[in-house]
Formats: C-alpha cells, structure tokens, sequence
C-alpha cells in the first residue's frame, strides 16, 4: 500500500531539490496520473517524425536456436546454470558472474552505504553490461555474419574489420572487452532485469540514492527494445503480462513489489518524462501543441542542473507509473531510416522520485529522496549507412553531436588525470542532466547494446570502447536524506575532521615530542593536551544510524546537542593551537631577521675590513659547509678574488697567480698563541696610554653626558659603542685619552686599510665609511677581545654578555 505523506515536500522539477522546485508546482498544479487521465493533446510531430503507429512487425524474438544461427561460442558457457536455474536452455548464452562492479558489487556498495555512519559509499565504478542483439532480417537475408563472440566470464572478443575479404583470424585485430555482464542474443527482456543490477539499482533508489539506468549504443542496436520492449507495444492499449515488456515496465512492478512489502514506510512516488530532441528539452508529459522547450538550469542548492517546470505526476499506484510510461512512448519523436524503421530521434529521460517517509518511535519522521532515470540515447548514426536526409539529418547531426560531447565527458571522467579537471556539461543538454549520474553522487548502470552483425564492425568497436571507458568511472553514492539526518551525519563528519586536523596540528608543534620528555615526570601526552588545552575529554555516545530511526525526539536534539558542544570544544582547541603555532611562527620571523641582520652586518664587516694588524684573524665559519678554517693573515673578499686577480693581470707579476704573489708564513704561531700575544699588547698599550690620560689626582675620569646620548657630535662617539666607552671611562680614563686612543686608532687603520686595499684590490670606498665600519668591527671584535683579557675585574667585564656587544 502506498501511501501519501504531507512532510514530503512537493517536487516538480528534474533534478531539482523539492524546494527548488516548490515554485514551480503551484503553477502547473498536481496531476494524478492515470491510465487515460495523462493522456494530452499530441502536438504535430516534424515532417519527418512520425508517432509510433500501428501495425509494425512483431518484433518479439522468441529463444530459438534460430536465434544464436553463426555465433561461435568460443567455451562452454554456463547457460542455464547462470540463469538461475529455471532457465537452462542450451541456446541461452549469457557471460556474468565477472567480479568486478557486477550486480554483487552494486549490492555490497549498497550495504556498505545503509545503515553505516557514512551518508555515502566509498566510490564505485559504474556499472556497464553489455546487449547484444540479434541478427536482424535484413542482416540475415544479405547474410551479414556475426562479428562477435562470447567466451563467458563477461567477456566479449570482436573479430577485425576485413570486410570483403577472407576472415583471417589475425589476433591482432582481435579485441577482447570484459564487462560486468554480456547479455548475448539469446537473452530475454527478464534476463535483463534479474541480471544487469538494474534490481539493485531500484533498491538503492528506494533507500534514497540518486540512480541512473541508461541504454547506450549506435542506431538500430536494441536500446528502445531492451529499456520498453517493441516498438508496436504502445501502439494500443498494452498488456500488462505481454513478454516483451522492457526493462522500465518491469523495473516500475519491482519497485511496487518492493514498496508494497515495506509497510513501516510510506513512499511517494513521481514521475517526469522528458526528451532532448534537436537540443531542446521537451516535456513529453505535457509537451503543448507547440512542443515548447523547457530550459535547463543550474541549482545551486543541489549543486546540479534540473528542467525548469517539468510536468511531475504524482503515482500512487503501479498503473500511475504505466500510463506515464504510455503517455511519454507516445508522445516521443521517433522517425525511420534505412537502418531502422522505429529510430528514436531523441534521448529520452524518464524519472521516478521515491520519496520516503518513515516514522520512528518518537514520532519523528526520516525523509529521503531517491530516484531513478531511466535514460534511452538515440543512437549514433552514420548518415551515409542510414541515408539520413532533411530533417533526419538534421536530428543526426544532432544527436551525434550530443553524444560526441557524452564521449568526451566519459573519456575526461575514465581518465584519472582529467577527471578532476574540466568536464564539458554544458556543451549539450544530455550531458548536463546525466552529469549527475556520470560523476556525481549517483548509482550508474549502462546497457551498452550492439549489434552483432560484421556489417555494424565499426559502430560496435567503438560502442564496446565506450561501454570500456564508461566502466572506468567511478562515482560516489550518497543518500538523499533529511537535512536532521544529514545534520548529525555532517556534525559527525566535522568531529572527525576536525580530530584530524587536530592531531596534525599536535604534531606540528611537536607536543608529542614535548610529551614524550615529560612522560618521564608522569605526565602522558593526553594529559599535557589537556592541561594546556583544556580539552573536553568527555567521551561522546556511538551511534548507530541504523537505529537512528528508533531515536526519539528528544534524544535525537540532544544527540545533535552534544555533537555541537563537541564540535565547538573542538574548534576551540584548534584555535588555541593555531595561535601557539601562531606565536611560534612570528618567534622564528624574529629570529630568521635577527639573522639577516647579523649577516648582513658581517658581509659590511667582510666588504672593508682587514684583519686588525694588532689581531690575528679569527676562524672563519663556511656559509657553504658550517666548519670553521683557519684565519688568514690577510683577509681576501672572495667576491673579489676575481677581480682582484683581473687587476693583478695588469701589474707586474700579473702572470703569477694570487698565490704564487703572497708568501705564507711557514713559521707561524697557533692562532691561539698568537692572539694571546697580540692581545696582551694591545691591552699593555692601552694601560700605558690611560695611565699617561689619567687625572693628576689620580681618580678615574667621569663619563661625559653627551657620550651617553644618542645623536652626539663627538666622532669618538660615532665610532665605538657606549658601552664600551662607558666601561673605559669606569676604569678611570679622560675623555681626551679616550679620543686619543681612538684618534691613534683610526689613524692607523687608514694606513692599514689602504695598504691592504692596495693589495687586494678593494674598490675604494670613502675613507669615513670605512673607517666607521672598521671600527665597529674592531669594537665589536677585537677590542672586546684585548679588553677581556687586558681588564680582568669582573667590574669591567660587561662583554661577557654577548648581547651588550652585539647591539650596536
Ligand atoms: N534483443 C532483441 N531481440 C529482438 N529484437 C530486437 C532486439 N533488440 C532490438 N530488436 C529489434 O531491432 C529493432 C531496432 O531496435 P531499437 O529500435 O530498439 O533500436 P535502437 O537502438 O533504439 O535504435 P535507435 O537508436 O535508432 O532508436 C527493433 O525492431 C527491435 O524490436
């Protein structure tokens, strides 16, 4: 029993969400369909195009051995046993059973996708099998042999094209394709049900997943026959238990059944029919004398493009579906050509919405919305074969066109690399409505059909190719539910993610690490978590969606409660690490510029600086490896040794290299020794000189004020750093012996400078510059130095604290 519930929100539009299309369905209002109450004026069809009418051969293919006359089998196939039994004629000869993406698979996808926690399943490939039909009259009478064979395990080998000359057996222009399933010409409209997965499909469509059953394959191929049977079928009024009814007809008594049997659910089911003829989308329901199209448009809400204003009837019984059925079979634009009497000159689309509503203990109602398209390609055509002209070729080209743009989107989206770039939707009306079943969160099956005559080779290799690609694609279902479902399963989704993104920030800041070394104390990497974020350790409840129905309203509110304090703690928790991380970012800026700086102070030092004649030269670090080597008595800009020994080419000995110029002393001290020698003199001059300055009273001198103070005019003052001035005038030196000393100082750096600049062929630089950068260098290295070892009294030791004489 169906029936009808009001929460169900009223859905008129194909492939639109109910609100979408809640605007739409005021206008047009509800129709009930029935057997006769469907039924609208036709419009005209286009000189070419002609109603289905009466009288057309029969068709129906009755399973004789007639039927399988010049197909080679190239193993015994599993005939009847495959069939289920029942069926085990010998003519009978069907491939499955071939583990990939078969009916099976669609049924593990579709327990892997009820009932879990996850809305959707993992991606799966599309489903493709494969009909092939039977030799046709015309076929037998030219005798046209089979091109085909069907070696079983859903495989099928097509022969090389040398038509004309004798069938080498060439294996090289064999091909072998593997679908999920190969109907072969003996198969019956019933074997299409039980086996292509189309069952699971209507049961996926039933739990609320968005399907797609569609029927592939060039003109003439059997498309129309395998989705609605014979083309005289719908001419009069048909007959329910007729045999050669197709995949829709038996697919719509399924869903019944099935529907019938879930009495704790009341579905709502309803139905559009629609084609795309020449581009244009018409509403096969309500197509008006003028057939005017109908436009597509993109909803951002489902995130897909759906007709506007597309004619949806409400279906409560089986018969409600059929008369729909009828209606738009009669109402399609079929033509004939010299490949098929009955072409359908469009792509047509048939839609069933299930919408279901189930009531739990609590009153609280689970809505889902799934639905099924049932999508019937007109056939690709070569117009040279079927002698297309005027308006048929007009549609031809259409319909190639469109269906070249499906083999581009099928192509891209089989392709892993393309399949995340563009995919051209919009460059066809066909494409835009079956993007969703393509790629999107949909369940696909494709029948591709084929002819098995050698006169089709061309049309079905490359059907097979695309049936091959299409296998290739992989979408994701998911369930069409309600927004309070949807709203704990995205909660839940979000916790997740953000645990992860949690642990991940964890371990950016190492606190694992930090952990670990206070693990030691006791303390376990939970624990510091939680110290220093204040984590909310309280476990959340496990939920089990399949018994989320069973919740009751207010457990479910406090369900979502819950979740959303989780969700916020969490956030919370993230910010605070983002801010830690934050700060440690900014501190290692700091520390990257004080660098910089540092650097570049020493690349200043470097440019103009020579080795204090007082001083030998420290090591030097390698920027390149890290190590120190031994300071040179001369120091050598390396960006200048270039040009150094350019200048040297000029003089004298400029045939000599540089080395070759400069004597090493072979009878040098250790650096060590040295420096402790040079420093020694430097401090015993120093002593001598203060001691000359000293005031006749013996006291030590006071630190003038302006010394002290930024800006001051005193070049002493420009030249060394207060502290160090401030410290000389501590140990009781005058002013004027402080300017003195810097005064000799300065002097002799001149010399030096120029001397060595002369040497190592230094650009010139000014005198002042360099002098002042001399002299930081100096008061920064060296004099530190001499001090240090030339005043011991802790008193006058600043410079022990790196960070007095590194601020300059
Ligand atoms: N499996 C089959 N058994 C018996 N007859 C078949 C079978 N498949 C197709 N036919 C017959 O072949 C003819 C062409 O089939 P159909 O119209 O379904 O082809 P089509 O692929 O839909 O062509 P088009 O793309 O031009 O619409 C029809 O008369 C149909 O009844």
């Amino acid at each position: 029993m169906v029936r009808r519930s009001s929460s169900v929100p009223h859905l008129n539009s194909s492939g639109a969400s109910s609100a979408d299309s809640a605007g739409n369905s005021g206008s047009r209002g509800r129709v009930r369909a029935s057997r006769g109450n469907v039924k609208k004026s036709t419009a005209t069809p286009p000189a070419s195009t002609q109603r289905q009418s009466s009288g057309s051969t029969n068709n129906s293919v009755p399973r004789s051995r007639s039927l399988t006359n010049g197909m080679r089998r190239l193993s015994p196939q599993k005939g009847g046993s495959g069939s289920g039994g029942s069926r085990n004629t010998p003519y009978f000869l069907r491939s499955r059973e071939n583990e990939i993406g078969s009916a099976e698979t669609l049924e593990i996808v579709a327990s892997k996708s009820t009932g879990s926690e996850e809305p959707s399943t993992p991606e799966d490939n599309i489903n493709v099998v494969v009909r092939v039909r039977p030799l046709n009259e015309k076929e037998k009478r030219d005798r046209y042999g089979p091109t085909l064979q069907f070696p079983g395990n859903g495989q099928v080998i097509i022969e090389g094209n040398d038509v004309g000359q004798k069938r080498s057996h060439n294996r090289d222009s064999v091909r072998v394709f593997t679908y999920n399933v190969v109907f072969e010409p003996g198969a019956t409209q019933d074997d299409i049900l039980d086996y292509s997965g189309i069952k699971r499909i209507i049961e996926m469509g039933i739990e609320g997943f968005s399907c797609t059953a569609f029927c592939y394959g060039q003109t003439g191929s059997g498309k129309t026959h395998t989705l609605t049977g014979p083309p005289d079928l719908f001419m009069g009024k048909p007959n329910p238990k007729d045999p050669r009814h197709g995949l829709i007809f038996r697919s719509f008594v399924y869903l019944f059944q099935l529907i019938k049997n879930r009495k704790d659910v009341n579905y709502v089911l309803k139905a559009s029919f629609m084609e795309i003829y020449n581009e244009r989308v018409i509403d096969l329901l309500n197509p008006g004398s003028a057939r005017k199209p109908l436009a597509v448009r993109w909803s951002k809400k489902s995130g897909g493009f759906f007709v506007e204003n597309l004619f949806t009837v409400d279906c409560e019984e089986l018969d409600d579906l059929l008369a729909v059925l009828e209606e738009g079979m009669r109402n399609r634009a079929v033509g004939s050509h010299a490949m098929n009497d009955h072409s359908s000159r469009s792509h047509t689309i048939l839609t069933v919405h299930i919408l279901s509503d189930q009531q739990t203990d609590g009153g609280v109602f689970l809505s889902k919305h799934g639905k099924i398209n049932f999508v019937d390609l007109a056939g690709s055509e070569l117009t040279k074969k079927t002698m297309s002209e005027g308006k048929t070729l007009e549609e031809a080209n259409n319909i190639n066109k469109s269906l070249m743009v499906l083999g581009y989107c099928i192509a891209s989206l089989s392709d892993n690399k393309k399949r995340t770039g563009h995919i051209p939707y919009r460059d066809s009306q066909l494409t835009k409505l079956l993007a969703d079943s393509l790629a999107g969160n949909g369940v696909t099956l494709m029948i591709a059909c084929v002819s098995p005559a050698h006169y089709n080779h061309a049309e079905t290799l490359n059907t097979l190719r695309y049936a091959s690609r299409a296998k290739r694609i992989r979408t994701k279902p998911v369930i069409m539910m309600d927004p309070r479902e949807a709203l704990i399963l995205s909660l839940k989704r979000d916790i997740h993610g953000l645990q992860m993104e949690n642990d991940h920030l964890k371990a950016a800041l190492n606190l694992h690490h930090q952990a670990a070394v206070n693990a030691g104390q006791g303390e376990t990497v939970d624990n510091l978590l939680e110290l220093q974020l204040g984590g909310n350790s309280a476990p959340l409840p496990k939920v089990d969606l399949e018994r989320l129905p069973e919740l009751d309203g207010t457990e479910l509110a406090e369900l979502v409660k819950l979740y959303m304090a989780e969700n916020e703690s969490l956030r919370q928790e993230n910010n605070h690490l983002f801010t830690v991380r934050e700060t440690i970012l900014r501190d290692q800026e700091i520390v990257c510029r004080e660098n910089e700086r540092l650097l570049k102070k020493l690349e200043d030092v470097n440019k103009v600086c020579v080795r204090s004649p007082l001083i030998p030269a420290r090591p030097a670090i390698s920027p390149t490896t890290g190590k120190e080597t031994p300071g040179t008595e001369i120091w050598t800009n390396p960006e200048l040794v270039g040009s150094a020994q350019s200048n040297a080419i000029q003089s004298e000995d400029a045939t000599l290299p540089l080395g070759q110029r400069m004597s090493e002393n072979t009878d040098r001290r250790t650096d060590t020794a040295q420096k402790r020698i040079d420093q020694q003199r430097i401090a015993r001059n120093i002593l001598l000189m203060a001691n000359a300055f000293r005031r006749p009273n013996g006291e030590p001198g006071q630190v003038p004020g302006h010394l002290k103070q930024e800006g001051q005019t005193n070049p002493a003052a420009n030249l060394m750093p207060e502290p160090i001035i401030a410290h000389i005038f501590t140990i009781g030196l005058a002013e004027t012996a402080v300017l003195d000393i810097m005064a000799a100082n300065l002097q002799q750096q001149r010399v030096i400078n120029e001397q060595l600049r002369r040497e190592v062929g230094l650009p010139r630089i000014q005198v002042s510059e360099a002098c002042s950068l001399m002299m930081k260098y100096m008061m920064e290295n060296e004099t530190e130095d001499c001090l240090l070892s030339g005043f011991t009294s802790p008193k006058v030791n600043p410079f022990r604290e790196k960070s007095s004489c590194s601020i300059l």
